[in-house]
């Protein structure tokens, strides 16, 4: 696995090493050693979870709260997202930033996203199937949802709005300015 950083704290980047032969390929999606080598810190994953989404949709941005925060390590395993994370961490140099990369079943590449960021993604394919492990449970009550087009965040989700599907909830989601500054 490489692992790359970013310039945002603990948000890391990681390419698996693909073995390929005449019957296909092979990977290691996660390897706690080589993960805690380089981050210095060996997350604990509790929940994995995987949804499927067709072109358009997008789910986010979502982060859990208090006792309940998330660290997530996502990866696409079908089709193409853009996925986006926002630094909710009101003392790193990086607080109120966005940033996004392409994940994709072809590229591999894996985001390791910390506790505090806000996450979410939209689909770029025709279907994206999109798995992911975190080191906290699910807690609803915990859960809050940013806008993603919260125009301080200038976020280009690359897709014309008018193709963009969001759920009801996600079409309720909070504008930076009116969350809390001290949730991280
Ligand atoms: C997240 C979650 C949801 N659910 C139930 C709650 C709803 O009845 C149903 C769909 O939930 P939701 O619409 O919140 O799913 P997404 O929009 O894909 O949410 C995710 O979207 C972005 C990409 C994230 O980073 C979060 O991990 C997660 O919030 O699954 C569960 O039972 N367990 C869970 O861990």
């Amino acid at each position: 696995m490489e692992f790359q950083k970013t310039a945002f704290k603990d948000l890391i980047i990681c390419t698996p090493k693909v073995f390929e032969d005449d019957r296909g390929y092979f990977y290691e999606s996660f390897n706690a050693k080589s993960f805690q080598s380089f981050a210095g810190f060996e997350p604990e994953f509790v929940q994995d979870n995987q949804s499927q989404s067709t072109y358009g949709v997008l789910r986010g941005l979502h982060f859990q709260i208090g006792e309940f925060a998330q660290s997530k390590l996502v990866r696409v395993v079908e089709g193409e997202v853009l996925d986006v994370v926002v630094d909710l961490r009101k003392n790193e140099p990086t607080y109120k930033k966005a940033y996004s990369i392409r994940l994709s079943a072809e590229n591999k590449k894996q985001l390791f996203v910390p506790k505090g960021m806000a996450h979410g993604f939209i689909t770029l394919s025709d279907t994206a199937t999109f798995i992911y492990k975190c080191d906290n449970y699910y807690n609803k009550e915990s859960e809050r949802g940013l806008a993603y087009n919260d125009p301080s965040l200038q976020i280009d989700w690359l897709l014309d709005k008018q193709d963009i599907i969001l759920s009801e909830k996600d079409k309720e989601n909070t504008m930076l300015a009116d969350l809390p500054s001290n949730l991280f």
